[in-house]
């Protein structure tokens, strides 16, 4: 796919909990070229697992808490900008790429004035560290193949502004977004039009405006009045977009009440945090936050309470139907039994753990240590191996002499430790402690295959409810594990 073009765009603003997915689908099905996701923190995303959530058809960023801090889809490939907080070249640079195959380009955020982002070096501290600044962009640049931009503000001087942002522009960043006030200013000063324009002329790559909701943009039309009026290639609009996103649509902006309810759509569809879709709704409303109807929304705690708020409780049903079903195909699919491929000794399947189709506290690896005792047999033996290219993990379980493992390499030891639980047990015909396992006839149906699984079987909703405690988490951990670096220096540890 051709690399992202900043020039002549418009362009919804990265911000904080109004991007999210809904409005940024939103955004651009009103006209927006390019979206913005909300500035994500780099100490937190580099800390999230990839997970392609096959009943969204989106592709999620999951944190360790379960919490999904970026999700994405296909309808925004190309065009949505991760925007991230970070003051560090090296973690910016893991975030950058493990986000980069699912976003259309990279932006650091240099314009933030808010203390939780200025007292750890991010936003806006970084623009007095232009150092700083050099080292991320063209850590950025230099590692990852997709576009890196950046977002900044003014500084106190036109000079410094764009000497600024001369230098910015050495490290290969493909545009430069320009919030044309100080980081001292508020959103009530006026925008400095004239700043932006002075950093247009000064540099060659595509100068993005921003600033200019409220006072100068009110319409579609007003937003080539700002472009012109900044002398910049693109514009970016934030507040007005999060108050009414149909400002993109050139045939004009529609009323706030159908906008909210096609966001309402976006939101049950993919699934949005409720409390993310009432705050955005919240902003939409304004001033009618304190009517009656704003008071109903405002107590509304589900989605679902949400579009009963709405009248939109039939679209509610409908949709949640949908899902799922499709989770209850995916799962009925997933639990054909997968017969297992013998590779130069090694029994393999091609599987994934994902976290989320286990209730918490159950594992795959401990089905098996609990099978494994139950059968008096030695308790199974992890040994991972780590690949210099991407330090991605593999994981082989031995056990009773045999040895298995998920032809999928996984970002981390753990999972793909369960991942070789699961070829085990799989291979075994034994249960794993899957959602849903115990309804899908798998179970029953490799009961009769395996009378030694019978035990554990009329054993595993009891075991369940008391979630394994005779094998308790730190137990697990103790298990024998052993990780080598493949292609690096060798190393066997054994814990
Ligand atoms: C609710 C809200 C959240 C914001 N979050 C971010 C953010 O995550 N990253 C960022 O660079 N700027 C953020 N901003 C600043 C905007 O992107 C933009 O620079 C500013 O609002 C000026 O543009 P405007 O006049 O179009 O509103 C946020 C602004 C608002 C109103």
């Amino acid at each position: 796919m051709a690399s992202l073009c900043f020039a002549q765009k418009a362009v919804l603003a990265p911000m904080v909990r109004v991007g999210s997915l809904p409005m940024r689908l939103l955004a651009l099905d009103y006209g927006a070229d390019i979206v913005y996701c909300e500035e994500l923190i780099d100490i937190k995303m580099a800390q999230c697992e990839r997970v392609v959530n096959d009943v969204l058809e989106t592709v999620d960023f999951v944190a360790p808490d379960e919490r999904v801090m970026f999700r994405t889809c296909s309808k925004e490939e190309g065009r949505v900008v991760f925007q991230m907080g970070t003051a560090d070249p090296e973690r910016a640079l893991a975030v950058a790429k493990l986000v980069e195959s699912d976003v259309a380009a990279v932006d650091v955020n240099m314009g933030c004035p808010k203390e939780y982002s200025t007292k750890g070096g991010m936003g806006s501290a970084l623009l007095s560290d232009p150092e700083k600044i050099e080292a991320i962009l063209s850590t950025l640049v230099n590692g990852i193949s997709k576009p890196v931009t950046c977002k900044i503000r003014i500084l106190s001087t036109l000079e410094d502004t764009v000497n600024l942002v001369k230098r910015i522009e050495k490290t290969g960043v493909a545009a430069i977004a320009v919030h044309g006030r100080m980081k001292e200013e508020r959103p009530r000063h006026p925008v400095h039009c004239d700043y932006i324009q002075a950093v247009a002329e000064s540099v060659s790559i595509p100068v993005i405006a921003n600033g200019g909701s409220s006072d100068m943009v009110k319409t579609f039309e007003d937003i080539e009045r700002f472009r012109e009026a900044t002398g910049a290639s693109s514009v970016m609009l934030a507040r007005a977009a999060m108050w009414n996103p149909s400002i993109f649509r050139q045939q004009g902006a529609l009323s706030v009440e159908e906008v909210m309810e096609e966001y309402i759509r976006y939101a049950v569809r993919y699934d949005n945090n409720p409390f993310n879709t009432k705050y955005c709704l919240c902003q939409m409303l304004r001033d009618r936050v304190e009517s009656p109807f704003g008071k109903r929304l405002h107590a509304a705690q589900t989605s679902e309470e949400i579009c009963e708020v709405f009248g939109m409780t039939d679209f509610y049903n409908k949709t949640r139907a949908e899902l799922e079903a499709r989770k209850a195909a995916l799962q009925t699919n997933g639990d054909q039994p997968q017969l297992p491929r013998l590779e130069e000794g090694v029994l393999t399947m091609p599987v994934r753990f994902e976290r989320r189709d286990y209730p918490p506290q159950i594992t795959p690896k401990m089905y098996l240590l609990e099978w494994s005792r139950k059968e008096k047999l030695d308790q199974p033996v992890y040994e991972t191996e780590q690949r210099t290219q991407d330090r991605a993990f593999q994981s082989t379980v031995i056990l009773d002499n045999k040895k298995y493992r998920s032809t999928l390499w996984e970002k981390s030891k753990k999972f793909a430790e369960q991942a070789a639980a699961i070829v085990c047990l799989r291979s075994l015909g034994l249960p794993e402690g899957r959602i849903g396992e115990e309804h899908s006839g798998l179970v029953n149906k490799r009961k009769r295959d395996d009378k030694k699984c019978a035990a554990l079987d009329a054993n595993e909703s009891a075991a369940r409810k008391r979630h394994i405690s005779e094998v308790p988490q730190e137990e697990e951990e103790e298990m024998i594990c052993r990780t080598k670096v493949v292609n690096g220096v060798c190393g066997q540890t054994t814990r």
